[in-house]
Order: C-alpha cells, then sequence, then structure tokens
C-alpha cells in the first residue's frame, strides 16, 4: 500500500519510523511550501499542494493539525483518494464538515477519524443507538501540555507547581474549536456520542499529573461508562499522547486486514 502523510512534525515522524521497512511504503510528506523548497533529498519526498501527491497514493493521513485538515482535506477526498485525520476537532466548523461531506461524495472517497489519544468511542457510537443521556469529557495534561493554548490566558502555568486547576468548561464544540491542539479527544468523544453541542467538556492543567489523562463519564438506556485513561506522552513534545500516534498507524494497519474491528 502507498500512502502519503500531511505534515512531519510529533506525529508523523512516529509514523515514518514506524513505517520504514515494512510493506507501507510513503510517497510523499505534505508540508508548508518553505519546508518543500527546503528538501535536501533524504527521507520520503516534501510536497506542498496536493496535485504533486504521486499518482501511486492510495491514501492520505492527516497528522499535522486543524488548518492543515482545511487547507487539503477537501481537495484529496474529491480527488477520490480516502484519508484518515486526527484532526477530529476542526469538524466543530460546520462549514468544514459541509465541504468535507460534499468532497468526499464527489470524489466517492472517506473520511477516517482516528480514534486518537482515547478509547471506548465503541461504546458510545453503540450506546447511541438506545437513549444517551449524558457524556463528559474531562481532559488533563499536565500545565506544559497547555503551552500556547487559551488556558494560558486563564492561568499562570509556569507557576503552577502543586495541585490542579480547571481553565476550560462548556461544550465540545467551544473546546475543540478554542483548543485545536489538545481538544480533539473532546471532539471525538462528541461526535462517537451526545453530538459536540451536548457533551460537556473540562480541561484542567495538573503539576502532578504524570501524563495525559482523558475520562470519559456517560449514562444511558446501555448503562454506565466510567474510563480513565492514562497516556504517556510522544517524546518530541509534552501536548501529544503516545496513543494518538498508535491509533493512526492502526487505522493504517487496518486498511489491509480482512478481518478488522
Ligand atoms: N485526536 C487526537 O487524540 C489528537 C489529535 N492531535 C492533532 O494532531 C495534530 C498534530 O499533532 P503533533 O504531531 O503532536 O503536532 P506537531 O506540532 O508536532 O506537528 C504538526 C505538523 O503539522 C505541520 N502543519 C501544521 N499545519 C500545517 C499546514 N496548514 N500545512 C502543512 N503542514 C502543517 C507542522 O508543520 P510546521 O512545523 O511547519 O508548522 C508540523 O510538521 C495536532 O495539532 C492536533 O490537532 C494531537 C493529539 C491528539
Ligand atoms: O494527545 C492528547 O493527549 C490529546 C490531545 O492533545 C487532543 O485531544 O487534541
Amino acid at each position: 500500500m502507498n500512502i502519503a502523510l500531511i505534515g512531519n512534525g510529533a506525529i508523523a515522524k512516529y509514523i515514518v519510523n514506524a513505517l520504514t521497512g515494512t510493506r507501507i511504503r510513503i510517497t510523499a510528506l505534505l508540508v508548508r511550501p518553505e519546508r518543500a523548497a527546503a528538501w535536501d533529498g533524504t527521507g520520503p519526498r516534501l510536497i506542498s499542494t496536493t496535485a504533486e501527491l504521486p499518482e501511486d497514493t492510495q491514501l492520505v493521513v492527516d497528522c499535522a493539525g486543524h488548518s492543515a485538515l482545511r487547507a487539503f482535506g477537501p481537495a484529496i477526498l474529491s480527488g477520490g483518494r480516502d484519508l484518515i485525520t486526527v484532526s477530529i476537532g476542526a469538524l466543530a466548523d460546520a462549514m468544514l464538515l459541509a465541504e468535507l461531506t460534499a468532497a468526499g461524495q464527489a470524489g466517492g472517497a472517506r473520511l477516517h477519524l482516528a480514534s486518537g489519544a482515547i478509547g471506548g468511542l465503541d461504546v458510545l457510537r453503540a450506546a447511541r443507538a438506545g437513549q444517551l443521556r449524558h457524556v463528559h469529557y474531562t481532559g488533563r495534561k499536565p500545565p506544559k501540555g497547555w503551552a500556547g493554548s487559551p488556558a494560558e490566558k486563564v492561568l499562570d502555568l509556569p507557576a503552577l507547581k502543586s495541585g490542579s486547576a480547571v481553565h476550560f468548561e462548556g461544550t465540545a464544540r467551544q473546546a475543540a474549536l478554542a483548543y485545536p491542539k489538545n481538544a480533539n479527544v473532546a471532539a471525538a468523544v462528541a461526535l462517537a456520542g451526545l453530538g459536540l453541542d451536548d457533551t460537556r467538556v473540562t480541561l484542567i492543567a495538573d503539576a502532578d499529573a504524570t501524563g495525559n489523562t482523558h475520562q470519559i463519564e456517560a449514562q444511558g438506556d446501555f448503562g454506565e461508562l466510567s474510563l480513565t485513561l492514562t497516556g504517556h506522552t510522544l517524546p518530541d513534545t509534552p501536548r501529544t499522547s503516545a496513543l494518538a500516534a498508535m491509533s493512526v498507524l492502526c487505522a493504517i494497519q487496518d486498511r489491509r486486514a480482512t478481518i478488522h474491528f
């Protein structure tokens, strides 16, 4: 299988490393123009437009973030290639969601949402076949995991040396739009379950946290779900859980599997 990745950051590097020497070949990395122009010929080819995607590319994988999904997603789908993304919070933008849906229909291609840094989405998806009454997601990271996010406007993150502080409470849509690099899990939980406007979200900076903790509390006809997952972060970033990168790899590998979840 031949795939292209969007981005060359922490998640993309994990995927490139994991696929090296396997039967899944990376045809190109789609990056910003200045980065593509500086390509030195080593490693996967760097390109900056979807028109440059090598013809034999069968699948594209977004590991870059909301702006990249917005910039490249519609053209990839309308061009007939399936796309896997971890930038799930971008779908809180209703116009982008409509654009991606229309592009996928026009191109006969599908957008696959990787499960990312959380588990339990299968429970929520099945549970909503009955009545799902309440879903609350709590995201907890060490202060440095929130650097560059709106948490900086609410808290003095470097000064938080012990204990924890809430810096966001609201809906999953509000969280996803305000925290594009930190609330994709909130959006995934919402899209799997009660939706972006009915899923409650709390985001916490915790000086005592040793990893990124994701909690789901849900109730409905199915019963009750209480899930807590504490994830290690990737070595390249204190923000991103390793499980997010692993889920992308899993989604890619699943494309080749005859029998899969
Ligand atoms: N669903 C989930 O559970 C999770 C989802 N995520 C999502 O994944 C994204 C990537 O995470 P991570 O790898 O840690 O982030 P990094 O910041 O390490 O890497 C992002 C990469 O994408 C590139 N990029 C960003 N925007 C564009 C663009 N418009 N065009 C081309 N390239 C672009 C960056 O390039 P440059 O350096 O040039 O800016 C960089 O190479 C996050 O922003 C977040 O949205 C992350 C964690 C969990
Ligand atoms: O990687 C994580 O732990 C979660 C994250 O950043 C996100 O939800 O966007």
